[in-house]
């Protein structure tokens, strides 16, 4: 496992308990789905993944190591793991795209050369090369959004954490972006991303954890988990339309196969 959450418990200051003894993993060049309803926990998981939140009882471990929260151990987290927020106005504060995706690796001490190389390689990736001299308050949403995964990107992270990646895209952006997030993850990047659409945890991840009231219900390969209509239902999901009418056909024809049965 590159990252693994281990009996994690939170509680807000003078909030819900948020999430309740969780437990989950992800492997290396996964693509994991943290999937669930509005509240159930999953952006103060995100939080957790890569040490913004300390969490009261548990432990992140990532390469099999259990994480610590001095400022060196979350340098080299916040490193090793980006976290791409829901809002991107939350993320952007340079003038300009440059220097807003140049900011993490010239953080890290890294020259000029190698910074330059970093930002134009994470860019690229998101094709927004064209914006790099752009004014960053002038951006559209998709726009904005695509840069701040560009800041992200230019740490080099093995495992990237997007919250709600495709909220507020149209659909050609939304196409767009799981193009990128598809090439970075064919790269070796590990995708840990939340989203409460089952067809989107269908049609991209490849593990997909479910979520409810702060704990993980359920974790496996997607097509698997996906198809429980009991543990969908519980976290007040349903199945993804493909496996759904897939499940039909197949139901279908099994009632065929036992009409012909009674037949002959
Ligand atoms: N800053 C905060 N202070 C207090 N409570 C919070 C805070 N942030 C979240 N919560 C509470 O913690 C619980 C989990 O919230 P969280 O945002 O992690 O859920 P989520 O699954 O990401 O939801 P959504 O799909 O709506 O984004 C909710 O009950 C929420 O009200």
């Amino acid at each position: 496992m590159i990252l693994e959450a281990a009996g994690l418990t939170y509680r807000y200051p003078g909030g819900v308990a948020a999430l309740s003894g969780l437990d989950l993993g992800v492997e290396r060049g996964r693509r994991l789905a943290v999937l669930g309803p509005n509240g159930a926990g999953k952006t103060t998981l995100l939080l957790h993944l890569n040490g913004t939140l300390k969490p009261s009882a548990g432990t992140v471990r990532l390469g099999g190591e259990i994480m610590g929260y001095s400022r060196a151990a979350l340098t080299g987290w916040r490193r090793r793991v980006g976290l791409v927020l829901q809002e991107p106005d939350d993320q952007l504060f340079a003038a300009t795209v440059a220097e807003d995706v140049s900011f993490g690796p010239l953080n890290l001490g890294l020259s000029e050369a190698e910074t330059r190389r970093r930002v134009e390689a994470a860019l690229d990736a998101l094709g927004i090369s064209d914006l790099a001299g752009r004014a960053t308050h002038m951006l559209s949403f998709g726009q904005k959004k695509r840069v701040a995964i560009a800041g992200a990107l230019a740490m080099e992270p093995e495992v990237l954490l997007l919250d709600e990646p495709l909220a507020g895209l149209d659909h050609q952006g939304g196409k767009r972006l799981l193009a990128a997030l598809d090439a970075l993850a064919r790269a070796g990047t590990t995708l840990v991303f939340t989203t409460h659409e089952v067809d989107l945890a269908h049609g991209f991840a490849d593990r997909v954890a479910l979520f409810r009231d702060g704990r993980v219900i359920a974790q496996g390969e997607a097509a698997e988990v996906l198809s429980d209509r009991e543990c969908l239902a519980a976290c007040g999901l349903e199945m993804p339309l493909l496996l759904e009418l897939g499940v039909r056909t197949r139901d279908e024809a099994l009632a065929l196969l036992a009409v012909g049965r009674k037949v002959y």
